[in-house]
C-alpha cells in the first residue's frame, strides 16, 4: 500500500480538496519530495502558506529557539516575547488607520470570523458587505460572510449583502465591469441597503479562490470613497495575496486605498498556523475575552511568523516576487498564444491565475479540462491546483523565493500538460476519483 492509499484509509474526506494523489515525505525550497524520492515543483506552496518555501532555515531556527525554552503555549492569559514582537512588526507595516492593536489566531478563517463579529459588536451596525465569489474562510462565522459558490448549504449571515466583484475578462472589459459593479453598490446604498446599518465591507485586492480576479483600476478607490462617506469600515483580507506575494508588501497597495482593518494568514506562518487581525484600537479593544482559542499567540508559531516577516524584508522577497512574477506572467502570456484552452492570464507578482475555456469566443469554462491539466501536470512533476467560481482557473501561488529558472521549468511542464490534455492523452478515469471543489 502506498502513502496515498494509507492516507485514504485513515483520514476523513471532510478536509479533502484533492485533484491528484499527491503525497510528500519531505520538501525543500520550491520542491516537495515524494515517497520515491521524486521532486515535485510546487507552484501552490500549500495554497500560499509555505511562503518562504519548504524547510526554510530561518523558520526552522526560530521554531527551534522557541521550543528550546518554551514560554508557555498561548497568549490568552500571559504575555510572551514572540507574540509581542509579531504584533509590533505588524503594527509597523500596516497603514496608519489600522495601526491600533493586533489579534493573533490560527487561520484566515478564525481571523475573518473575529473581524465579522467585532465590527458589528463595536459599531452597533448589524450589516456587512462582501463580494460574490469571495472565500473568507471555512468556519461557520467566516463562511457566513463569504460568497463562494463551493460553500454550498452554509448559512450566510442574515446581515450579509453580497455584491458583484468586477471581472474584466467576463464582464465586458475593465471600465464596463467597474461601472456595472459600482452602480450596483451605489443603487443598494441609495435604497434597500441603509448605509448607516453597514459595519464593514470585506474585500480582497485580488479575489483568489473566486478565480484570481484582478479588479479594474480605480474601482476600489471609488468603493473606498463610498465607504468613507457612510462611515463603513474597510476590511482588507490579505490572507492569500498579502505579505509580498503580489510584488507589493500589501496587495491593497495596488488599489491605492487605505483599509481600516487588515487580515493576515497563510504565508504569515510560513507553513505554521498563525493569523492576525490588525485594526483600530476602539475595534480591537472592544471587549476582553471576546474571541480566543487556547493556543492562539503561542510563542512557537509567533516566532515562525516573526522569522517570515524578517526574512521577507532581509531577503528583499517583495521585489523578488515582483520580478519573478513578471517573468512567469510573460512566459504564460506566450503559452496562451500556443494553447486555445487558455482564455486569460492575470495576476500580480506571484499571485497568478490561468483561466481555461473550451471556446475562446463564448469563454465557456473548461472545468473538466482544468482538472485534467492539474492531474497531468502532477504526473509530470508540477504541483498546482485550481480555483474559480467555475473551477477553471489554475492558481499559481508559489513560495516567494521561487527562482527565474524554476518559473521557466514550471511553464515548460505546464505546456506539456496542456498539450497532452488537448491531444486527449489524459483519460477521464484519471481524474474521476478526485472531487476537487
Ligand atoms: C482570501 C482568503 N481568506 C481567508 C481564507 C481562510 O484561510 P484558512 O484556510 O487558513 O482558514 C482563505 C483560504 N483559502 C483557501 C483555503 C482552503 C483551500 C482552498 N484554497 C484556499 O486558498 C483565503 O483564500
Amino acid at each position: 500500500m502506498n502513502l496515498y492509499e494509507r492516507d485514504q484509509r485513515a483520514l476523513s474526506s471532510m478536509a479533502s480538496l484533492r485533484f491528484f494523489p499527491q503525497a510528500a515525505v519531505g520538501g525543500e525550497g520550491a520542491y516537495l519530495i515524494d515517497e520515491h524520492g521524486g521532486r515535485l515543483l510546487d507552484l501552490s506552496a500549500s495554497w500560499g502558506a509555505a511562503s518562504l518555501g519548504h524547510s526554510h532555515p530561518a523558520v526552522r531556527a526560530a521554531v527551534d529557539r522557541a521550543l528550546a525554552s518554551q514560554a508557555g503555549a498561548s497568549y490568552l492569559s500571559g504575555a510572551n516575547i514572540p507574540a509581542i514582537e509579531l504584533a509590533e512588526r505588524l503594527l509597523s507595516i500596516v497603514p496608519g488607520r489600522a495601526a491600533g492593536r493586533v489579534w493573533l489566531g490560527h487561520s484566515g478563517s478564525d481571523a475573518n470570523e473575529t473581524v465579522a463579529r467585532a465590527v458589528v459588536a463595536a459599531t452597533g451596525r448589524p450589516r456587512i458587505i462582501a463580494f460574490q465569489g469571495a472565500y473568507h474562510g471555512g468556519t461557520v462565522g467566516s463562511m457566513a460572510i463569504s460568497g463562494h459558490p463551493a460553500q454550498t448549504s452554509v448559512q450566510r449571515a442574515p446581515g450579509l449583502t453580497l455584491i458583484p466583484y468586477p471581472n474584466a475578462y467576463r464582464d465586458g472589459g475593465e471600465s464596463h465591469a467597474a461601472a456595472a459593479a459600482l452602480r450596483h453598490l451605489e443603487d443598494l446604498l441609495a435604497g434597500p441597503l441603509p448605509p448607516g446599518e453597514v459595519a464593514a465591507l470585506f474585500l480582497e485586492a485580488i479575489q483568489s479562490d473566486g478565480g484570481m480576479v484582478v479588479p479594474p483600476p480605480e474601482f476600489f478607490q471609488r468603493v473606498e470613497a463610498l465607504c468613507r462617506r457612510h462611515g463603513i469600515l474597510i476590511v482588507a483580507d490579505e490572507v492569500k495575496v498579502g505579505l509580498g506575494r503580489t510584488g507589493r508588501m500589501h496587495a491593497f497597495q495596488h488599489l491605492g486605498i487605505e483599509p481600516d482593518i487588515v487580515v493576515f494568514g497563510k504565508g504569515l506562518g510560513g507553513g505554521l498556523p498563525v493569523s492576525a487581525v490588525v485594526g483600530p484600537t476602539p475595534i480591537m479593544n472592544y471587549r476582553a475575552a471576546f474571541s480566543f482559542q487556547t493556543v492562539h499567540g503561542n510563542p512557537v508559531c509567533a516566532s515562525a511568523a516573526v522569522a517570515v516577516l524578517d526574512t521577507i524584508r532581509e531577503q528583499g522577497l517583495v521585489d523578488h516576487a515582483a520580478a519573478v512574477g513578471k517573468h512567469l506572467k510573460n512566459l504564460l502570456a506566450d503559452l496562451k498564444k500556443r494553447h486555445s484552452l487558455i482564455g486569460d492570464v492575470r495576476g500580480e507578482g506571484l499571485a497568478i491565475g490561468v483561466e481555461l475555456v473550451s471556446d475562446q469566443a463564448t469563454k465557456t469554462p473548461a472545468k473538466h479540462q482544468t482538472a485534467k491539466v492539474a492531474y497531468r501536470a502532477f504526473e509530470l512533476g508540477l504541483v498546482l491546483y485550481y480555483v474559480g467560481v467555475n473551477s477553471n482557473v489554475l492558481e499559481l501561488t508559489p513560495s516567494l523565493p521561487l527562482t527565474h529558472d524554476e518559473a521557466t521549468r514550471a511553464v515548460e511542464i505546464l505546456d506539456q500538460a496542456l498539450r497532452d490534455v488537448t491531444a486527449g492523452r489524459v483519460d477521464d478515469g484519471s481524474v474521476a476519483r478526485f472531487a476537487g471543489w
